[in-house]
Order: C-alpha cells, then structure tokens, then sequence
C-alpha cells in the first residue's frame, strides 16, 4: 500500500489576519504541510508563524522573499500550492509568478479585475496548471448566493449592501461582485427604473454592478465581513444575510481548495465550483 505524501504549502501573506488563521489550520491536518511563509511586514521578519499564528513553534522558512520561495517549493517531490491573502495590489502578479513556477495558487484575495482574471486564465491554461479563485471561502456565502439565485427568477428588484471592517483596501468586497454576477448570469436585467432619479450627493445610490444591480459599501470598526441581497416587490422585502464573527469559518473552503487543487489543468472562480 502506499501511503500519500503530504501536500506541501507556501503561505503568501501569512502574517495578516487570513494568513495566521491559514498557518493555524494548515497545523492541524495530516494531509498538507506548510513548508515556507512569506509576508513583507517587517515586525514578521525572523518571527516563528506558529508562533504569530498561535498554535505553538513549526519550525518554517519566514520570509519577505516571495520568488526564492516558489523555487523551493518547485523543488519538492509533490506537486505545491501557494494559497495567497496579500494585497489586491500585489496578487495578479503572485499568481503569474506562481503558475511559472508550476506552484498551483490558491488564492483568497480579492479586487482583481475582470481583464486580470480573463489574463490569468488564458496563462493557466496555457501552462495546464490548475488556479482557484474563491472570493468567499464560506459555506454560508455558497448558500446565500445560491438562495439569491433561486429568488433572482421571482424578483425584478434587489440591491446588495455589503459590510466590513474598515482595513479592507477593496471596495466593493470580491464577494459582492461575485453575487451581482451570478445574478446577471441569466441574462435579466433587475431594477427597471420607476422615477427619474437624482443624487444629491454623487454615490448616494451605490455602485452598479452586473445587470444593473447597485451594490452599496459599509465600512466600520467592529465589523468583519457581512452580506445583505435584498430582494423587492409590490408589498414584500426578501431579505438574505449572512455574517462572521471570526475568520475560522473560512478554514474549511481554503483546505478544501488546496486539496482539490491539485488534478485542476485551468483556472476555476468560486467555492461554488469546488462543492
Ligand atoms: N476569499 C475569502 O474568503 C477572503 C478574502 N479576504 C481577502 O484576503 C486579502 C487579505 O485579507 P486580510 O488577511 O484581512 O488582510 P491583512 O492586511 O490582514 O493581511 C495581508 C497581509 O499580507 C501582507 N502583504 C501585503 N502585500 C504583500 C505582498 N506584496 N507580499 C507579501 N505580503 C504582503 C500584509 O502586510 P502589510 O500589513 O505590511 O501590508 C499583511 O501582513 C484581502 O484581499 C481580503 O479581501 C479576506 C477574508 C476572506
Ligand atoms: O476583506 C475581507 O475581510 C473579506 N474579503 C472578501 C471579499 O472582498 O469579498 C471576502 C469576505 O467578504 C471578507
């Protein structure tokens, strides 16, 4: 019989709030093996992640070199994953430098645009290396999107209001794009104007995303990250939510995407897809 090697894991990013939580449930399986941590905060230099991270010393490479990384994990005898939570700024090219290693990347981030993800998918299916981009890692946002969708073909109106705390760099939130375009995906356009309206003040009515869908962002101290779809029509509101209340519950969607990663050839978008 013989017995797999576990999956070995670089973590860019590992010293922000998702890259500790990821360093901490990586220790806790059998299965994939954290073998390199990289983050370029400079209090993170020298540090033990385990340590950050809070689930005792694992004895890793930390480091603000991200390509010196990759060609070590290209040199391990099992197929790597690269599960990035940077910076919306620094993640196109993490995963470009990823995929030509032949490191398959994970990755959490979000605020790539539509013309980097179509870039990135021409890329991975040229190098036949498989790349999950997953907005939302929750199983509750799964199930709130899919909820959406139900209601999208008995409602001509709804709205999304997404809320978070207030060091998110992006807005709107990955996930509220994400859910505008599931909607838009069958092909209607919501929100048939019934006045003639004006901001007062530019923005008051949101952003418009996919099919017309307006997407308002909250951010705040004491928030991490929420979701409202609001649904409407003559005498009834249908409202969606779905909140945190501690980034743990992201664990599941992350190690489930590194282990399905690894047979993936192309680039697939969404936990939805892995499920
Ligand atoms: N898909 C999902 O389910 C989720 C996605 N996210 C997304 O993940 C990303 C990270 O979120 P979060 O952990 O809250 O953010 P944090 O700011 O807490 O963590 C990001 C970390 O990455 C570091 N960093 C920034 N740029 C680079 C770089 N170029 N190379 C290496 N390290 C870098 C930061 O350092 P420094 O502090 O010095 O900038 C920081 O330590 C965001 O885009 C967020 O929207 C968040 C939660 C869930
Ligand atoms: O920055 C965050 O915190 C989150 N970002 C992701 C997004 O932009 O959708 C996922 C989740 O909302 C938390």
């Amino acid at each position: 019989m013989t017995s797999q090697l576990p999956i070995p894991v670089l973590v860019n990013g590992a010293a922000g709030k998702m890259g500790r939580e990821v360093v901490k449930a990586i220790a806790q399986t059998n299965d994939i093996i954290l073998i390199g941590a990289v983050d370029r905060s400079p209090e993170f230099q020298g540090q033990d992640i385990g340590e950050l991270a809070g689930c005792g010393p694992l004895e890793v490479p930390v480091t603000d070199q991200f390509e010196p990384m990759l060609a070590m994990l290209a040199q391990e005898k099992q197929l790597g994953v690269m599960v990035d939570f940077t910076h919306p700024n620094s993640v196109y090219n993490n995963i470009r430098s990823a995929i030509a290693y032949g490191i398959r990347p994970v990755v959490g981030t979000t605020g790539l645009s539509p013309e980097q993800l179509h870039d990135l998918a021409e890329f991975a299916d040229k190098a036949s290396t498989g790349c999950l981009i997953i907005p939302n890692f929750s199983i509750g946002m799964v199930l709130l999107q899919q909820a959406a969708i139900q209601a999208s073909q008995h409602f001509d109106h709804v709205e999304i209001i997404e809320l978070h705390h207030n060091q998110k760099a992006d807005a709107p939130s990955g996930t509220a794009l994400q859910t505008a375009q599931m909607l838009a995906e069958f092909g209607k356009t919501f929100n048939p104007p019934s006045v003639q309206e004006t901001e007062k003040l530019p923005g008051a009515r949101g952003s418009l995303g996919d099919a017309d869908i307006r997407i308002h962002s909250i951010r705040l101290p004491g928030l991490i990250a929420h979701q409202e779809v609001i649904f409407g029509a003559a005498g009834q509101v249908y409202t969606l939510r779905h909140d945190t209340s501690d980034r743990a519950c992201y664990m599941p969607g992350v190690l489930l995407a590194i282990r399905k990663i690894i047979p993936l050839k192309t680039l697939v978008y969404g936990l939805e897809k892995l499920l």
